[in-house]
């Protein structure tokens, strides 16, 4: 007769303190550089515990989009459901959505877990184009972009172009990136960053241009000459989504996301043909060192700060 199985070497599983959660509502990238798998990386990156609502596939790589497969809202609302009744979540994030019945239902879901579990912080990331060309978002779907979902966001993120789609206004410096901020600003978004990663691209500083209705701010980091920044805005916003899990408050989570992801652009792996993705293990941590010890464990050597204490700014949703 088989002797009965040893008893457990280690304790239970499953009571490590609980990290904070982020849910990315977005579309797969096959090439791991953009999408949900850059969300998701950037995610584990900053010690968050991420989630996804997968809206459309892509057969991508550095070099391009060559098809894209969308899911139907139906399925897209189910994964938010699966995960936000079970899971929960500390912030969330929107990237392709595809088509207006996805912004529509998407937008929907968020409403009524916002009233069930409290109002988590959103960032929308606007995306419309990928950097190659391919469409990821169509015509009509712009409109309700702002009309459902800039007013539940806590952060919106546009690109010059997709800044550019959703005002009708034409940037070409730092001023014309302001007057689009304002009017984004009008649309119901708490705060607006219209990234500068495609604006005055000849000067030495990649600016961010941020507003918040009262205040005006600026993200500079140095702009570093590389082809490697596919998935730059995706690894952007998931950064500042993470942060707002941590309980960063937004305008700091600002800051801390653009350090990280001008550190993964400055450390970006050369993978691919195209444009590369940027770097989504480069240790990193606000203030830490600048890489890990030789010979130093896995997981080891770097402290996750302290998430409590700090105010939490959401986004106001207007009636
Ligand atoms: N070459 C670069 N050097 C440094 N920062 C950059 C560079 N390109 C983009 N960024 C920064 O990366 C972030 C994403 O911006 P951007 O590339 O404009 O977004 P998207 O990928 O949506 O077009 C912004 O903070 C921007 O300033
Ligand atoms: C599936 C998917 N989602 C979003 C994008 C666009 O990502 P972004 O960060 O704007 O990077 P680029 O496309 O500009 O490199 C994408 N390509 N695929």
């Amino acid at each position: 007769m088989p002797s009965p199985a040893p008893a457990a070497a280690t304790g239970p599983t499953g009571t490590a303190a609980p990290p904070p959660r982020a849910m990315t509502i977005a579309g797969s990238d096959s090439g791991g550089g953009a999408g949900i798998q850059a969300d998701l990386k950037t995610f584990n990156a900053l010690r968050v515990f991420g989630t996804s609502a997968i809206t459309a596939l892509t057969a991508q790589n550095t070099e391009g989009v060559r098809d894209v497969h969308l899911v139907p809202p139906e399925m897209v609302a189910a994964q938010i459901d699966a995960v936000l009744d079970d899971i929960g979540t500390d912030a969330a994030k929107t990237g392709m959505l595809g088509t207006t019945a996805i912004v529509e239902a998407v937008a929907e879901r968020v409403r009524f877990w916002r009233q069930r579990l409290g109002p988590f912080p959103l960032v929308v990331d606007p995306v419309m184009i990928a950097k190659s060309g391919a469409p990821l978002l169509d015509e009509p779907a712009r409109a309700a972009i702002r009309e459902h979902l800039l007013p539940l966001a806590t952060v919106v993120t546009p690109n010059r172009h997709e800044a550019e789609e959703l005002t009708g206004l034409e940037i070409r410096s730092l001023a014309d990136a302001r007057r689009a901020a304002a009017a984004l600003h009008a649309l119901g978004p708490a705060w607006v960053v219209v990234k500068g990663g495609h604006v005055e691209e000849g000067s030495a500083e990649a600016v961010d241009v941020v507003f918040d209705g009262h205040e005006w701010h600026e993200l500079r980091a140095p702009r570093i000459a590389t082809r490697s920044t596919h998935g730059t805005g995706c690894t952007f916003s998931a950064a500042i989504t993470a942060y707002l899990a941590r309980g960063y408050p937004v305008l700091a989570a600002l800051q801390a996301a653009k350090a990280y992801i001008t550190d993964a652009i400055r450390h970006a792996p050369a993978i691919g043909r195209g444009h590369g993705p940027t770097s989504s293990f480069y240790p990193w941590e606000p203030g830490g060192a600048e890489s890990e010890p030789e010979g130093e464990p896995p997981g080891g050597g770097r402290s996750v700060p302290d998430r409590g204490g700090t105010a939490r700014a959401v986004g106001g949703e207007r009636p």
